[in-house]
């Protein structure tokens, strides 16, 4: 326990204010058994235990589960009340690159992995990937939904004979559910976790939670491995450099703001270097032309059957770009990219790209099926996520770019990334003293929990070419597939 003289605080300030010949004084408690023995030894007042124990309950709650150890309660609140919004659900479900190939991937390809078995649902949202399973042959559907969106996705499968019968809807985060509350092990695990950057929101660590707790035993050699199927069975993230000036320009232009020297009378520009810094730590999402990209993507995967979910706490992405040349310059302005690059050896890159997929088996003898995030594919509600260098990389085509992406969960459903870029080796056109200005090692920290969300110009599938006219006018700059 500790104790501070208090004046500062809005309670301190009343207490003061009510008896003024008082002095107030802040006490701290290292927890309620501590309080409690206060109240009682040293106030003499049970009922003062009593509130006090009231009182200080939530705040001296330990950790209960995996979910609670690692995520804060505030971030936990404001996810789950954002997926208990019906719009956010049909905003998912009207992503026909999504849920169309979930349906695809469940009901047309893989009815062998549901047909008859016990399914489990993680974060079923208002239900579709329920509703699938049951439509690909599943004996029983546990639908685990942490939101109040599990009571709409109730209400569907109260109103819809063919699923009453076959769906159980639990509200739960799946790290609550006991252990006796499913009474059958789970054969096959279908979710649809993926954030941007594939791991935001940190909700894979939660599928494969739900794999370890109540998927089915090997009953034979092995009783400690896991015999389940899980849709999707893979992820994968693929990271590219980029260049791209109007973006990198669009981004620095942000912080213009701060030039004022005259703001209503106030000289703003101390915050300056503050607002840079802030702006490029953003990660952008959007949809852009693949042309951009300046070599191979660097991919990982990870294997959903079996990666632990404590791997995902910290994810390494080490990278080596060979640099193919310059980007196709979409800029309008009166230099072409490719022109210059055949003047100039130089490639600029304004910084790393990346995307995701998720695979999903298929039945025997049938082709796997991924969902795809890939630039210059039909776009999906996730677009892709860039992040952007304040000072852009120099090289040249034929470079070796080498560096590191290192991605760290926070309390807050999400990562902080941090990037280290550097030229290692010198490709064609070397030799040129002019490279010495220019920047060959870049650093860098995005917030993947503060994207910025740039207006996207690419069609979505799905929409016609009549919204696109409507929207764009008959002169669009906008092709329309
Ligand atoms: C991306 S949405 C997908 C919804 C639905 N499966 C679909 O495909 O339309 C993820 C859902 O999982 C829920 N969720 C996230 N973490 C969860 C957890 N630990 N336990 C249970 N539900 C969770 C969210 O509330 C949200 O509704």
């Amino acid at each position: 326990m500790t104790a501070t003289e208090e004046g500062a605080t809005e309670e301190g300030a009343t207490a003061t204010a009510k008896a003024k010949t008082r002095r107030a004084f802040a006490l701290g408690f290292a927890d309620a058994r501590d309080l409690e023995r206060f109240a009682r030894d040293v106030l003499g007042d049970d009922d003062v235990v009593a509130d006090a124990n009231a009182a200080a309950a939530p705040t001296v709650k330990g950790p209960t589960n995996a979910f609670d150890s690692k995520i804060s309660p505030v971030s936990a609140a404001e996810y789950f009340r954002y997926y208990a919004q019906i719009p956010q659900q049909q905003n998912m479900l009207e992503d026909a690159v999504r849920t169309g190939t979930y349906f695809t991937a469940v009901v047309e390809r893989a009815r062998s992995h549901f047909a008859g078995k016990i399914v489990m649902d993680v974060g079923a949202g208002s239900g579709a990937l329920s509703f699938f399973a049951a439509a690909a042959g599943a004996r029983r559907v546990y639908a685990i939904e942490a939101s109040d969106m599990a009571k709409h996705c109730a209400k569907i499968v109260e109103n819809n004979a063919h699923l009453r019968d076959v769906i159980v809807v639990i509200q739960s985060r799946v790290e609550d559910v006991a252990d006796g509350e499913i009474a059958e092990p789970v054969d096959c695990f279908v979710s649809e976790p993926m954030g941007t950057a594939l791991f935001n929101e940190r909700m894979i660590e939660s599928y494969l939670i739900a794999r370890d707790r109540f998927g089915r035993r090997n009953p034979k050699n092995h009783p400690k491995t896991l015999n389940v199927t899980m849709f999707p069975n893979e992820g994968r993230l693929h990271v590219a450099p980029f260049r791209d000036d109007a973006l990198h320009a669009e981004v620095a232009n942000k912080a213009r703001f701060w030039t004022h020297a005259d703001f209503y009378g106030v000289d703003v520009t101390p915050l300056m270097d503050d607002a840079i810094r802030a702006y490029y730590r953003q990660c952008v999402v959007d949809a852009f032309d693949p042309g951009i990209l300046l070599a191979d993507a660097t991919s990982f995967a990870w294997d959903f059957t079996t990666i632990a979910p404590e791997s995902l706490e910290v994810i390494r992405l080490p990278t080596r770009f060979e640099i193919i040349g310059g980007a196709r310059d979409d800029d309008d302005d009166d230099a072409d990219a490719d022109d210059a690059n055949a003047a100039s050896p130089h490639v600029v890159v304004h910084g790393i790209a990346c995307w995701f997929d998720v695979r999903f088996g298929g039945d025997r003898g049938d082709r796997a099926r991924y969902l795809s995030t890939a630039p210059g594919l039909p776009t999906t509600h996730w677009f892709q996520m860039r992040f952007v260098f304040e000072k852009p990389l120099v090289a040249r085509a034929g470079d070796v770019v080498v560096g590191e992406l290192v991605m760290r969960g926070g309390d807050n459903q999400s990562y902080v990334v941090t990037g280290e870029m550097r030229v290692e080796t010198t490709g064609r056109g070397s030799g040129a003293s002019h490279r010495n200005a220019q920047t060959t090692r870049v650093t860098g920290e995005w917030d993947l929990k503060d994207p910025y969300y740039r207006q996207c110009v690419h069609p979505q599938p799905g929409y016609t070419s009549k919204q696109n006219e409507k929207w764009y006018g008959s002169s669009s700059a906008v092709d329309a597939n």
